[in-house]
């Protein structure tokens, strides 16, 4: 394989900066068990204080924030309504059955983006004995499989409303709340209000290598600090991991629309490569999916041969992050490989 890859696979790939890594390296620490790692807790409460809630808590993985809102959220017997392709129906290894007892009721969004009237018929809240009850409402936004889509403010609050008028809680699957923000020119305040619990990554696009926050009101965070615990997620000097943590919260959001720049970019270029099926208006952030009129995994693996990292999704999807670590020079050169890899693939 040649030198220089250029890492399309996902934003989960970026590297800490090197402040991050000093920071790290002379990272405040302590036992975070005890709640006595200062970087920890700074981290938490700058979480907090961004997102406007009471608490937050430092999880090692976005699928673990995830389970841990899923498993306070509900009970066994529940059934949590989420989008068709959620990350959480798709991507967190039946979790929601395994550790909750919850089963999923899946919903067909519009490009992902839920609207409440799709919603209200999969609801069971009372007096039904033949459905599970409904035990909490799944929200993701940006939208991964639907394509980085973003599901608008009067959209969210929408859902909210919506949700909270069934007597039910909402939870956000933030990943890349912070994409959605952007994209939106709004603030990760204004644009998850109200929602019982927001799960966000540190370890995509903002850069940190390892981590996430699930924010909430503090009686959910102090539960959430025992489910994590059960989970073996309490962690003894995860500072060094906070240090970057705090880096990533405070540099990175301001530098997520070069991502969408260069996203659109490659989706102009794909645009015009025989073959290939995509309209670059519907690239709302930095996650380019396209159809393949050849097949999908061949493409991905001659990408591979020739300097380039992509995900087959199915034999006729493929799907490009883009991250700090690709700048638009080398998404530029991405786009000519992609091109001429397209052309032999016919
Ligand atoms: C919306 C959303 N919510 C949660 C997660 C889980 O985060 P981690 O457990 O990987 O930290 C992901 C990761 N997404 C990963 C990726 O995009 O490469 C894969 C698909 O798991 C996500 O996209």
């Amino acid at each position: 394989m040649p030198e220089n890859i250029i890492d399309l696979r996902s934003d989960t790939v970026t590297k800490p900066t090197p402040e991050m890594r000093s920071a790290m390296a002379n990272a405040e620490v302590g036992d975070d068990v005890y709640s006595e790692d200062p970087t920890i807790n700074k981290l938490e409460a700058r979480a907090a204080e961004l997102f406007g809630r009471e608490a937050s808590i430092f999880v090692p993985t976005g699928s673990m924030g995830n389970q841990i809102a899923l498993r306070l959220h509900t009970q066994p017997g529940r059934e949590v309504v989420c989008e068709s392709r959620a990350h959480v129906m798709d991507w967190e290894m039946g979790m929601a059955a395994m550790f909750s007892g919850c089963q999923l009721r899946t919903v067909a969004g519009q490009r992902g983006v839920l609207r409440w009237k799709d919603i209200e018929p999969a609801l069971a809240t009372s007096g039904l004995y033949y459905k599970a009850q409904t035990g909490l409402v799944w929200v993701e936004n940006t939208h991964n499989m639907a394509g980085g889509t973003v599901t608008p403010l009067a959209v969210m609050r929408e859902l909210r409303n919506g949700a909270h008028s069934r007597g039910l809680p909402i939870h956000l699957d933030g990943a890349r709340v912070f994409n959605a923000a952007t994209a939106l020119k709004t603030d990760v305040a204004t644009l998850t209000e109200g929602y019982d619990s927001v799960n966000f990554c540190l370890s995509k696009g903002l850069c940190a290598p390892v981590g996430s926050l699930l924010v909430g009101t503090a009686e959910f965070i102090r539960e959430a600090r025992m489910v994590r615990k059960a989970l073996g997620g309490g962690m003894r000097q995860a500072g060094i991991l906070a240090a970057a943590g705090l880096i990533a919260l405070e540099e990175m959001p301001k530098r997520l629309h070069e991502d969408h720049a260069t996203a659109r970019l490659l989706a102009e270029a794909l645009a015009k490569i025989e073959g290939i099926t995509i309209d670059p208006a519907d690239v709302e952030t930095n996650i380019v999916i396209f159809t393949t009129a050849f097949d999908a995994p061949a493409y991905v693996a001659a990408l591979k041969q020739n300097g380039v990292l992509a995900s087959a999704l199915s034999a006729h999807s493929v799907r490009l992050v883009t991250h700090r670590d690709v700048d638009q020079t080398a998404c530029l050169r991405a786009s000519a490989i992609l091109a001429n890899v397209a052309i032999e693939a016919h």
